[in-house]
């Protein structure tokens, strides 16, 4: 174990990428094998149900204790930088067994150029240093272009243009995620062959405004060393970090959209992940995740869609927890049918009696 004083600064590595792309699934593995560190880890969410801070709460164990993991739920980490960010981090510092990594998890909609930027506050800036940012993109869905349908035609130009601002808001939120990286993470390599692993790579390669080690990675297992560690000081270094919203003190949020939804226990789960699927079609739900109780289980089960892809785990007993289902949808604003959604899986709730 590293031997600190006061002086040294505490390393922050920032893990960034579009919605479900498996960051909460790559801080597990890290906690898992901390490599000595004793760590801390910070969670911002879109929705207003913290899934990921549960998730993330349920490894903790020595090096990684309850009390060292927090979340800022119902917002963005970028907005919310003065209220809530800075004074969340100066609590961990203030922890007292100090950490000696801190991992922050963005939410799946955040640009992080705007959480670098925090890094320069005064009170901050001697105290810790961004040791690096890595950003995970989904190996299938960006061969798949569903981030930039027309590779072909991205000009990291376009980057420094605002003139030339032609993005939808799901190609924003990832090309600054992109240009804010140190190393990118293909993950989810199982569900591309080898050609669609290397044209991921290659839209990735073209986007990022200068040369990133780009590497694959299959539920989050990647060798610590490779992450960590890093020294990328990435607060000094914002100009070779562009953003769309570089010039802009705010951006907004209102591309997206999430809803949470409430329902007694639901009959039969498979059934309900055939009716997420293809709300996910019909509907162009970008994410859904929360706890449902199914008729009949005492386990209750964690539900999480990735766009059509859905995985589910009964995770514990629900105990003396009230028996609800609850689900956080994220969705495009302009496609969201709130209605529409909140009938088809209303239409899944087990008869009563
Ligand atoms: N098939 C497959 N699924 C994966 C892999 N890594 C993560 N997942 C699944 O993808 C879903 C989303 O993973 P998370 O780790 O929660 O993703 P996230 O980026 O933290 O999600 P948000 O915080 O909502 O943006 C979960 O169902 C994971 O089990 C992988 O390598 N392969």
């Amino acid at each position: 174990m590293t031997i600190r004083t006061d002086l040294d600064k505490i390393p922050v590595t920032v893990i960034t990428g579009f919605l479900g792309a498996g960051k909460t699934t790559l801080i597990r593995h890290l906690m898992a094998n901390p490599q000595g560190r004793r760590l801390a880890v910070l969670v911002n969410e879109f929705g207003t149900l913290g899934v990921d801070g549960d998730i993330l709460k349920s490894c903790a164990d020595e090096n990684c204790p309850a009390e060292n993991i927090v979340e800022l739920a119902n917002g963005c980490i970028c907005c919310t930088v003065a209220d809530d960010f800075i004074p969340t981090v100066e609590r961990l510092m203030a922890l007292p067994q100090r950490p000696e990594h801190i991992l922050i998890e963005t939410s799946g909609l955040a640009l992080p150029k705007p959480l670098l930027k925090a890094f320069d506050w005064p009170s901050i800036r001697s105290r810790i240093t961004v040791d690096g940012v890595i950003t995970l993109a989904d190996a299938e869905a960006v061969a798949q272009g569903r981030f930039a349908s027309d590779p072909g035609a991205v000009d990291a130009q376009r980057l420094a243009d605002d003139s030339l601002d032609h993005d939808t808001p799901l190609a924003e939120v990832f090309e600054d995620q992109l240009s804010c990286a140190d190393i990118v993470l293909l993950s989810k390599t199982d569900l591309v062959n080898k050609a669609g692993l290397e044209h991921a790579r290659t839209i990735v390669t073209e986007i990022a405004p200068r040369p990133l080690p780009v590497l694959p990675m299959r539920d989050g297992v990647i060798d610590p060393q490779i992450v960590l560690g890093l020294g990328a000081a990435a607060e000094d270094d914002l100009a070779a970090r562009p953003s769309h919203h570089d010039g802009h003190d705010e951006h907004e949020h209102e591309d997206f959209d999430s809803m949470v939804i409430d329902l007694p226990e639901i009959a039969d789960p498979d059934r309900l992940v055939a009716a997420i699927r293809t709300l996910a079609r019909e509907q162009h739900i970008l994410r859904v995740k929360g706890y449902v109780a199914i008729r009949g289980k005492p386990m209750r089960l964690l539900l999480q869609a990735v766009g059509e892809r859905v995985r589910t785990q009964y995770d514990r007993p629900w105990g003396t927890q009230p028996r609800q289902t609850r689900l956080v949808v994220i969705a495009e604003h302009d496609h969201i049918d709130a209605t529409a959604i909140h009938a088809a899986l209303a239409g899944q709730v087990a008869p009563r009696g």
